[in-house]
């Protein structure tokens, strides 16, 4: 009974809101890793295709490159999160052709930095009380992917950090306080994540309507320690 009062006291000064949550082992697990001070840590998940990697850069120039005769979708046309059913959409065996770019050898490895996000992530875990991991999704075409979104974060970010990648299918079952990343759906097993999902801003999501609740990260320059430091208080 005591640890249950301490518990509900803990729950009314902090995230209050969170006690709506239809888990409440979800809410003790998020919130009770502490600092070896006494105070609340702070976890951020950081996606890595469309956050830190250029997946839709890096697909075009390499889909050009392959298919120079086959019509592509620009940037600037790029509509919905999945490039494959854009493209099928365009002529029905673009999808494939598509896939194929992301499955063959060397693109993960190749995608390039997107701007001040290497930086971002670095200064995100040198601040006090503050845990960062790479939260990915590996494609099922696992004979590259896997292997190169390990080598794609220790050749930009250093070995330590691969001690901090999680590849999931499913990043609902992963607790965090933060979530940021470029797919506006991101759905699961578990129906009430624990973490607030910041929407990082991609071409494909860009014309898309956000729900009143939900925030947007424009891109690297805007105030990504300002929603940091949001989720502390
Ligand atoms: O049309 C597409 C576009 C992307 N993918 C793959 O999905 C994951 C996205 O991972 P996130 O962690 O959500 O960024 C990535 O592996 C892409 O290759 C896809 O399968 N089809
Ligand atoms: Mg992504």
């Amino acid at each position: 009974m005591p640890a249950l009062l301490t518990v509900q006291r803990i729950a009314l000064g902090r995230r209050t809101l969170s006690l709506l949550s239809n888990n409440p082992f979800k809410w003790i697990s998020a919130n009770m890793s502490s600092s070896s001070s006494g105070g609340k840590r702070l976890r951020v998940l950081v996606d890595m295709d469309g956050v830190l990697a250029d997946f839709e850069g890096g697909f075009l120039k390499k889909y050009r490159a392959k298919y120079p005769d086959e019509p592509y979708i620009t940037l600037e046309d790029r509509r919905g999160f999945w490039v494959s059913s854009q493209y099928g959409q365009l002529r029905s065996d673009l999808c494939e052709k598509a896939i194929s770019i992301w499955e063959s050898k060397d693109f993960f490895i190749e995608l390039d930095p997107l701007p001040g996000g290497l930086g971002a992530v670095k200064e995100m875990a040198k601040m006090e009380n503050t845990d960062v991991f790479l939260c990915t999704s590996p494609i099922k075409h696992y004979h590259h992917c896997p292997y190169e979104k390990y080598a794609w974060v220790e050749r930009h970010l250093g070995p330590d950090f691969l001690d901090h990648v999680i590849l999931t299918t499913d990043k609902t079952v992963v607790a965090a306080d933060l979530l940021i990343d470029d797919r506006p759906d991101i759905v699961g097993v578990e129906t009430g994540p624990v973490w607030e999902h910041v929407l990082f801003t991609a071409c494909h999501n860009k014309h898309q309507a956000l729900s009143p609740d939900q925030r947007r990260l424009l891109s690297w320059a805007d105030d990504w320690r300002a929603i940091l430091d949001s989720k502390r208080q």
